[in-house]
């Protein structure tokens, strides 16, 4: 922890992890500063798991350095500075919900009363019922109140959300950020891009293992920018658009063919020179389009991508 200025949180200095032929995490930097909820976004297979393990000493990199405030990552884990939330945690059989809090209460160094951990997590109200007699989603409230009933400076939860449905989504966000109110930091991984605009003030997107964008939700949107170009597939081969003017990229949708431009105008005028207007719309760069850009195999020509 340096004199000047608060301390980092999580820094990855060139983190690189392997798995065979697979580079799962290939050469991360990434510095998040304590106190903001942040999201690290990518589709199946980024690389979302892996760093998470890594940053919670779970997995070591085969090159480069993990650390959280300043120690090893199994150190801050160890000195109570982190909580986690992970996707497979195996029930807990018999023990009701306040005895499982205030177990993980006792078993930490500097814990919040086992009650204020319930309260926040929403299970309060559960405290005398069996966890494994609770539904998924209780479950999953209930592994909140472990992941927060140490008050850790930094809360890692991977794909908080993956088993609930939308009403439960809610009120898990809610708790979450409740969490964050409290000047904590908040890493969690997602699929959902609104997930993470909604919830984090920081969103890093990683594909492949790599970051390809880091910023707000309307950081992202503006740096893949540009608009959507959308028509009826005519049964040709997409690729034959990746060449017109101002198309960054080519992407299929159902029957709908989708060029992401930089100069719509160019795009559409070159598209009616060619006779295919069919279902023309242009419409403004959504953040989820943004998204499948930023990570989707790229059909269109490379983009810049941070
Ligand atoms: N223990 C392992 N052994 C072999 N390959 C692995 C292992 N862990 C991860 N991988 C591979 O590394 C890549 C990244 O996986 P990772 O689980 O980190 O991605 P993810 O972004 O968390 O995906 P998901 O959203 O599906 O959980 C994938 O290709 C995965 O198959």
């Amino acid at each position: 922890m340096g004199a000047a200025g608060p301390p980092v949180a999580v820094r990855f200095s060139a983190v690189v992890r392997r798995f065979g032929k697979v580079t799962a995490v290939d050469g991360l930097d990434l510095e998040l500063p304590p106190g903001r909820p942040v999201a690290l976004l990518g589709r199946n297979g980024a690389g979302k798991s892996t760093t998470l393990s890594l940053l919670l000493g779970l997995d070591r990199p085969d090159s480069g350095a993990v650390r959280v405030f300043g120690r090893a990552p199994g150190r801050a884990m160890r000195d109570g500075l982190v909580g986690a939330m992970l996707q497979d945690v195996g029930g807990v059989s018999r023990v009701t919900v306040r005895e499982v809090v205030a177990m993980a209460a006792a078993a930490a160094p500097r814990p919040m009363a086992a009650g204020a951990a319930m309260e926040l997590a929403g299970v309060a109200e559960l405290g005398a019922r069996r966890v494994d007699r609770l539904s998924g989603g209780q479950q999953q409230r209930v592994r909140f109140a472990l992941a927060v009933v140490g008050d850790p400076l930094l809360l890692v939860l991977d794909e908080p959300t993956a088993a609930l449905d939308a009403a439960a989504r809610r009120s898990f966000w809610e708790s979450l950020r409740a969490f964050a109110d409290r000047g904590r930091t908040v890493l969690f991984s997602t699929h959902y891009i609104e997930e993470a605009d909604d919830n984090a003030d920081r969103i890093v997107v990683i594909d492949r293992g790599r970051i390809v964008a880091d910023g707000s939700g309307a950081h992202i949107k503006r740096s893949v920018g540009g608009r959507l170009v959308s028509l009826d597939l005519d049964g040709t081969d997409p690729q034959r658009w990746a060449e017109l003017p101002g198309v960054l990229s080519v992407t299929v949708h159902g029957d709908r063919l989708r060029l992401r431009s930089a100069d719509s105008d160019a795009t559409v005028r070159a598209l009616a020179a060619a006779g295919a207007v069919r279902g023309l719309e242009v419409s403004p760069a959504r953040l989820e389009d943004a998204f499948l850009d930023l990570t989707s195999a790229k059909s269109g020509p490379e983009g810049e991508t941070r």
